[in-house]
C-alpha cells in the first residue's frame, strides 16, 4: 500500500470529476465511527450483475435494488482502483493510500489521470415528476391497517418520495463530506452509476450484514422511530426514551425475523444485546445486535448465506415477508428501485491492512439525477399505526438528508 500526503485537498474532488466525466461507476464511502473515506472506480460502464458471495468475490462495493428476490439482481462494482483518503493526526492534510492502483500503461487509468482538473460536466435541468402527497400515503396507510386487521399480514413498512430541486452549487463529494461530519455514526456513501445518469447518496444507520477478518459476524434488528429532540430543541438522553408498545412490537418483529433465518440454518449460539435505545442523526430507534463466532460454530460463509435468507428484513418489509412484498409491489405505487436495498465493500482492505466486507440496508437515502434529488423515507405499520403520525415520521427521515443539502424543504 502506497501512501502519499496530498498537499492540494481537491484530488479527491478532481478524482471524482474525472470519473464521471469519464463515466466510470464510482462509490465513495466512510464506514461508522470510522475517518477514512474509501474511493472506489470500476472501468466497467455497467456493472455486472452478480450474486454476493464474500467467499468468491474479490474487492468491490454490492449494490443491490429493493427486489432482488434470487440475489442476482446486485450490482458488483469491481475495485479497478481503490483509494483511501484520511487526515492525519494534526487533522490538516488529506493524504491517500493506494490500496489498488492500475497500471500507468493502462488506458482507462491514463484517461483518468488526463481528466484529473477537468470541470464538473454541465448539469442539465430536471423537474419534479413525481412526489407521494400526504392524503395518498394517509389513504395506504389506511388500506394497509385494514389488511392487518384482515389478518394478512402483521406488518408492513410503507415508504414515500420527496423531490428537491438542488442548489446551482450541489456537489457531490463536499455533501458527502458533510454528510460525514454531522452523521460519524451512520455509514455514509455515493454511488455513481453512469449508465442510469444517477448519484445514490446516504446515511445509513443500519447494518444488514457484516464479517470481520476474525469471523465475527454482525447483524441488527433496527425499527421504533422518535424525534431524538424534545419540544424545545434539547437532545433527550436515549437512558430517558420512552417507547410506546407499537414501537416496541414492531422492532420485536425485526428480531423475530432475523432469529427464524438463523433457525433455518440450525445456528443456534448468537449473542443477542438489546433492544436498546439508539441516536441517528435526527432520530432515534430500537436496535437489537446479533453477533456470532464463525469460526467457533465453523461456519465461514454465515455472511453469504444470511445476506440471501435476510433481505429484504422485516425493517423495510414486513412479516410475513411474502404477504407484506406482494402488498408493497402493487400498493406503494412506485419503483423503490436502490431504496431499502443494501450496499457496502465487499472484501476491501482497511487502512490497518485487514479486510472486511460489510453490508448495509440503504436508508436514508436520496437519488441525485442532474439538479432534482429524490428523497426516500418508510415507516412500520402494524395495527396500532396512526396514518398521520406515520407520514410525520417519513418527514423526520426525510430531514435526515434535507437539512444537509440546505434548502428549505
Ligand atoms: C424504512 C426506514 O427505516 C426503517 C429503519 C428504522 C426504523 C424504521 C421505522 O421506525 O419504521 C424502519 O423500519 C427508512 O428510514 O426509510
Amino acid at each position: 500500500m502506497t501512501t502519499t500526503v496530498i498537499e492540494n485537498s481537491t484530488f479527491r474532488q478532481n478524482l471524482w470529476n474525472s470519473a464521471q466525466s469519464l463515466a466510470f461507476p464510482t462509490a465513495l464511502w466512510r464506514l461508522p465511527k470510522q475517518t477514512e473515506k474509501h474511493f472506489l472506480i470500476s472501468f466497467d460502464g455497467i456493472p455486472q450483475k452478480s450474486k454476493i458471495d464474500f467467499e468468491e468475490l474479490g474487492s468491490g462495493f454490492a449494490f443491490s435494488p429493493f427486489e432482488n428476490p434470487d440475489g442476482q439482481q446486485t450490482l458488483f462494482l469491481k475495485a479497478d482502483l481503490h483509494y483511501i483518503f484520511d487526515i492525519n493526526e494534526s487533522n490538516t492534510n488529506e493524504f491517500v493510500k493506494e490500496v489498488i492502483t492500475p497500471s500507468a500503461l493502462n488506458p482507462n487509468f491514463v484517461a483518468l489521470t488526463n481528466g484529473l482538473s477537468k470541470a464538473n460536466p454541465p448539469k442539465q435541468k430536471k423537474q419534479i415528476s413525481k412526489q407521494t402527497q400526504p392524503e395518498d400515503f394517509i389513504q395506504l396507510v389506511n388500506q394497509a391497517i385494514s389488511e392487518i386487521k384482515r389478518d394478512v399480514f402483521k406488518k408492513v413498512v410503507l415508504s414515500r418520495t420527496k423531490q428537491i430541486v438542488l442548489p446551482s452549487n450541489f456537489d457531490v463529494v463536499s455533501t458527502f463530506d458533510k454528510l460525514c461530519q454531522a452523521y460519524p455514526s451512520a455509514f455514509v456513501s455515493a454511488v455513481s452509476l453512469p449508465h442510469l445518469g444517477v448519484v445514490w447518496m446516504g446515511a445509513s444507520p443500519e447494518t444488514l450484514v457484516s464479517q470481520d477478518s476474525k469471523g465475527i459476524f454482525r447483524t441488527m434488528a433496527l425499527a421504533g422511530t422518535q424525534s431524538a429532540y424534545d419540544a424545545d430543541g434539547n437532545l433527550i438522553k436515549t437512558s430517558e426514551a420512552l417507547w410506546r408498545q407499537k414501537e416496541i412490537e414492531e422492532q420485536s418483529f425485526v428480531t423475530r425475523y432475523i432469529i427464524n433465518c438463523l433457525k433455518k440454518i440450525r445456528v443456534r449460539e448468537f449473542e443477542e444485546e438489546g433492544p436498546k435505545t439508539v441516536i441517528a442523526g435526527n432520530l432515534m430507534h430500537l436496535r437489537t445486535d446479533i453477533l456470532i463466532d464463525t469460526i467457533a460454530i465453523n461456519f465461514p460463509q454465515l455472511a453469504t448465506v444470511m445476506l440471501d435468507l435476510l433481505h429484504p428484513t422485516s425493517a423495510v418489509c414486513g412479516m410475513p415477508k411474502a404477504d407484506a412484498t406482494a402488498f408493497i409491489l402493487a400498493n406503494e405505487g412506485y419503483d423503490r428501485e436502490f431504496y431499502s436495498g443494501f450496499l457496502g465493500p465487499v472484501n476491501i482492505q482497511k487502512g490497518n491492512g485487514e479486510t472486511e466486507s460489510q453490508i448495509f440496508v440503504n436508508l436514508r437515502t436520496m437519488k441525485v439525477e442532474d439538479n432534482l434529488a429524490t428523497l426516500y423515507a418508510g415507516c412500520g405499520i402494524t395495527i396500532d399505526s396512526n396514518p398521520e403520525k406515520e407520514w410525520q415520521e417519513t418527514e423526520m427521515k426525510t430531514q435526515t438528508l434535507g437539512k444537509i443539502l440546505n434548502t428549505e424543504i
